[in-house]
């Protein structure tokens, strides 16, 4: 989907908050330069999370980093954001630049295959404030991403391709959860950045 040729933005939620997709931000040429640098230079360590007590480790790997080494907690467990890299203070501005909004930290996740995932939940921690604004960018393979509402339980999804960003923001985290869906369909990596703004 190439949605600049027309400058067209639509708000892909039917109520209750505002999700863009702008297709492919990143021009193809660079594509496989972000996903190897991602890849080797970011610090990439497995997620951990409290669930009913229960300390889980995830196949999933996770990084967090900042203009700040903020300390955030999510999933009953803290973390402290590393300071920007290059690669990424450069990605941070290409995605201001083109949403208009402001970033101080970048939340990343490593999906090694489809075998992994994110299940259902809303981005409403306490620190990112209401109606926050979140920008994602996808490199690597293209992945099935979907909103569920939460009284209501319509479901939207999109694909996620290889470069392209969307952006969550309004009262998207208020009403809506998202999950990225494990499928075996898919073999190679990805990886998302969520930039955010922590109050
Ligand atoms: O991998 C994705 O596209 C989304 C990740 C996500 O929802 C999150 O980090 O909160
Ligand atoms: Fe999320």
């Amino acid at each position: 989907m190439d949605l600049f040729s027309t400058g067209e933005l639509v708000n892909l939620l039917p109520y209750d908050g505002e999700v863009i997709y702008y297709g492919q931000l990143i021009p193809a040429d660079k594509l496989n330069y972000y996903l190897e640098q991602l890849m080797n230079q970011v610090i990439w360590k497995n997620d951990e999370a409290v669930i009913f007590g229960k300390h889980i480790i995830t196949k999933r790997k996770v990084a967090w980093y900042g203009d700040a080494e903020y300390a955030y907690t999510y999933s009953n467990t803290t973390k402290h954001a590393l300071l920007w890299t290059a690669d990424l203070l450069a990605l941070k501005n290409l995605v201001e630049q083109q949403t208009g909004a402001r970033f101080n930290s970048c939340l990343l996740n490593l999906y090694h295959d489809g075998d992994e995932g994110m299940a259902w939940h809303s981005d409403d921690e306490k620190s990112l404030g209401r109606n926050t604004t979140i920008a994602s960018l996808s490199f690597g393979a293209e992945r099935k991403f979907a909103f569920k509402h939460k009284d209501t339980k319509q479901v939207v999804s999109l694909l996620l391709e290889n470069g392209s960003l969307l952006v969550m923001k309004g009262t998207t985290q208020t009403h809506w959860l998202h999950r990225l869906p494990k499928t075996t369909k898919v073999t190679r990596p990805r990886i998302n950045l969520t930039f955010r703004t922590i109050v």
